[in-house]
């Protein structure tokens, strides 16, 4: 049997041994090098003690999350507290709208140009249909209204308009008739009218036609943001299911990239270097000018458009079969801006047209009679109002244009702020804010649950100038409803039982407008009754409806807030923003035993 000899002494011991053979004075030096190499061990252990200690001791971030339906003024009103409080971060993102405010402009022209193309081949197949420049208005078609037999089809999941008052087995203290829509068909007006159109018109239409490229290569290179979600029939708040037991299903994954910081970023990176080379072109443009006389920039502008590929590089077939990816990047981060810029040569050379386009009467009138003119002037991203200035060459966008600009939210955007300036009660005001901005259409919604855990405060926006609208996702659901059913939801949620919930009830501008027109909110919310079709008095009314939800569902008893907004209307929406930046800090400092 073999014995092993133990060493009493370990390896690493013995390498510190001192040597046998040492002398006193190489002893006295060795032992003042360990005692300094201990000196500076101890000075980084209390240094790394200390960092400990100051990142406990740093203020933990206010997390706010942004919730609501599809354009319900999320994204705005995050604008309106980069306006406020973080204008630095607001500027640096701003030059990169105007890509998206081209896209909005291009698209309200095309969408004329869709009306006016039907408009006129219609008038060439009724060739003895007599021509008149005021059209008469026909009584409104009962057809367009949906049938009983498809509403029925469609109640199910007690998620639709169409289901009536009941949400969830829950009655609703809100009727809302199933049957009053506002919303006509554009497609064919359902009843024989005189067009006042003629040739001017068709010539304008085959100036404008470039802009259909324009518009593709916009929304190819500003990604998938750019088109309104998709039909889905989904329920209105996917994660009730989920909520009673305040589970966190794992299946809820987020993604972060998208949306339109995404869009913006490409658009941006590059930004500088595109508008060098385009104002250099600009000038050798001049000069050809000069030297060809008659040859203007729209008649180039317009011939660069006859080539196959899309002034973006991109030939339109390629570009529609590309894969978007993940993120909807589609690899052209980066490429946005130069393509961008060609984009806006091209809109800069149509502007006179466009701004005639939209001033015509017969067009005017045509737009009218289909009730496409309030429709395109109070949906989101009008711009054509603001041609001449929108379409020059050297457009900048303003705060107001950033601000009235549209492009869809997807996934969850993470805002962070350490606010420009102080809180007016002076409170931390050095405290990070983080606003999670969410997609508010219904396929997205299952992206929500994973921020109630974790959030201080949920500002809820309502637009309530929608009860007489659909959803773009979901023909059979009433907006208001829909914002009915998911503010019931969020009220109700355990894991936002001790979360500050504010409501924006928001769009009073174009609730007011639409008053004004004559709409009559009984019409479509029937338990309104006899009350005076006014905007304050209709306001007052839908508040009371989110607030009875509020108390009635709430898990704990808690405060009420909420502000009638129009989050356009920056000025306004400062004094409301101020407010609820520092009711969130009160509530935070008072949930945290500071106050
Ligand atoms: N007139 C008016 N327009 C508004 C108001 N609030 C928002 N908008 C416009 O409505 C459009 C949609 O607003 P967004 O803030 O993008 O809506 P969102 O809730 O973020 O929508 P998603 O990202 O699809 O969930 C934008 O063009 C806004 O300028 C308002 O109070 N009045
Ligand atoms: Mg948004």
């Amino acid at each position: 049997m073999v014995t092993l000899a133990l060493d009493p002494l370990d390896p690493l011991t013995r390498a510190l041994l001192p040597p046998k053979d040492e002398s006193p004075a190489d002893r006295w030096a060795r032992e003042q090098r360990e005692a300094q190499a201990r000196l500076i061990s101890e000075q980084i252990d209390a240094q790394l003690k200390a960092g400990r200690a100051a990142l406990k001791k740093r203020p933990k971030p206010i997390k706010v999350l942004l919730l609501g339906q599809s354009e319900s003024g999320k994204s705005t009103t995050v604008k309106n507290f980069q306006l406020a409080y973080a204008y630095s971060q607001f500027i640096e993102e701003r030059s990169a709208w105007r890509a998206v405010i081209h896209l909005n402009l291009v698209r309200s022209v095309n969408t004329i140009l869709d009306v006016l193309s039907r408009e006129l081949s219609r008038s060439s197949s009724q060739p003895h249909s007599p021509r008149s420049t005021s059209p008469t208005r026909s009584p409104r078609p009962s057809i367009m209204r949906p049938s009983t037999s498809h509403a029925a089809s469609a109640s199910k999941g007690g998620s639709s308009l169409l289901s009536g008052t009941t949400i969830s087995g829950d009655t609703l203290v809100l009727d809302i008739d199933p049957d009053a829509d506002d919303d006509l068909d554009d497609d064919e007006p359902c009843w024989p009218s005189p067009t006042p159109l003629s040739d001017r018109h068709r010539l304008l239409q085959l100036r404008l036609a470039p802009l259909r490229q324009i518009q593709r290569d916009l929304e190819r290179s500003l990604g998938a943001a750019t088109t309104e979600a998709p039909e889905y029939s989904g329920a209105a708040a996917p994660w009730e299911r989920y909520d009673s037991g305040g589970r966190r299903p794992r299946e809820f994954a987020v993604t972060s990239r998208t949306g339109w910081k995404s869009a913006l970023r490409r658009v941006k990176s590059g930004y500088n270097a595109a508008r060098r080379v385009s104002l250099g072109s600009r000038e050798e443009t001049k000069a050809e000018q000069c030297a060809q006389g008659s040859l203007n920039s729209v008649q180039r502008s317009r011939r660069r458009l006859a080539r196959p590929m899309s002034p973006f590089g991109v030939s339109s077939q390629d570009a529609n079969d590309e894969d978007e990816g993940e993120d909807g990047l589609g690899g052209l981060e980066g490429q946005g801006e130069p393509q961008a810029q060609t984009a806006a040569e091209i809109i800069s050379s149509c502007a006179e047209d466009m701004a005639a386009l939209w001033a015509d009467a017969g067009v005017q009138a045509v737009l009218a009679r289909r009730k496409m003119k309030t429709r395109l002037e109070e949906g989101p991203g009008f711009f054509l109002d603001d041609v001449a200035r929108v379409a020059a060459r050297e457009y900048e966008p303003s705060d107001e244009d950033v601000v009235r600009a549209r492009l869809r939210t997807m996934g969850v955007q993470e805002y962070r702020f350490r606010f420009d300036k102080v809180s007016p009660i002076g409170l931390e005001a050095d405290r990070e804010w983080i606003l999670y901005d969410v997609g508010g259409a219904r396929s997205s919604r299952h992206a929500w649950y994973p921020y109630f855990d974790d959030i201080n405060a949920l500002i809820f926006l309502a637009p309530i100038s929608c009860f007489d609208e659909r959803l773009a996702e979901d023909r059979r659901v009433n907006r208001l409803q829909d914002s009915l059913q998911i503010w019931k939801a969020v009220c109700s949620s355990m894991l936002l039982a001790k979360v500050q919930l504010i409501l924006f009830l928001n769009k009073c501008d174009l609730l007011e407008k639409k008053i004004q027109r004559g709409v009559q909110v009984s019409q479509y919310v029937t338990s309104y009754g006899n009350r005076p079709n006014e905007a304050k008095a209709v306001a007052k009314y839908f508040r009371q409806q989110f607030k009875d939800i509020f108390i009635k569902h709430s898990p704990e008893k808690r405060t009420f807030y909420s502000y009638l907004t129009s989050v356009v209307d920056t000025k306004a929406t400062a004094v409301t923003v101020a407010a609820v930046h520092d009711g969130i800090q009160r509530q935070y400092m008072r949930d945290a035993d500071i106050l």
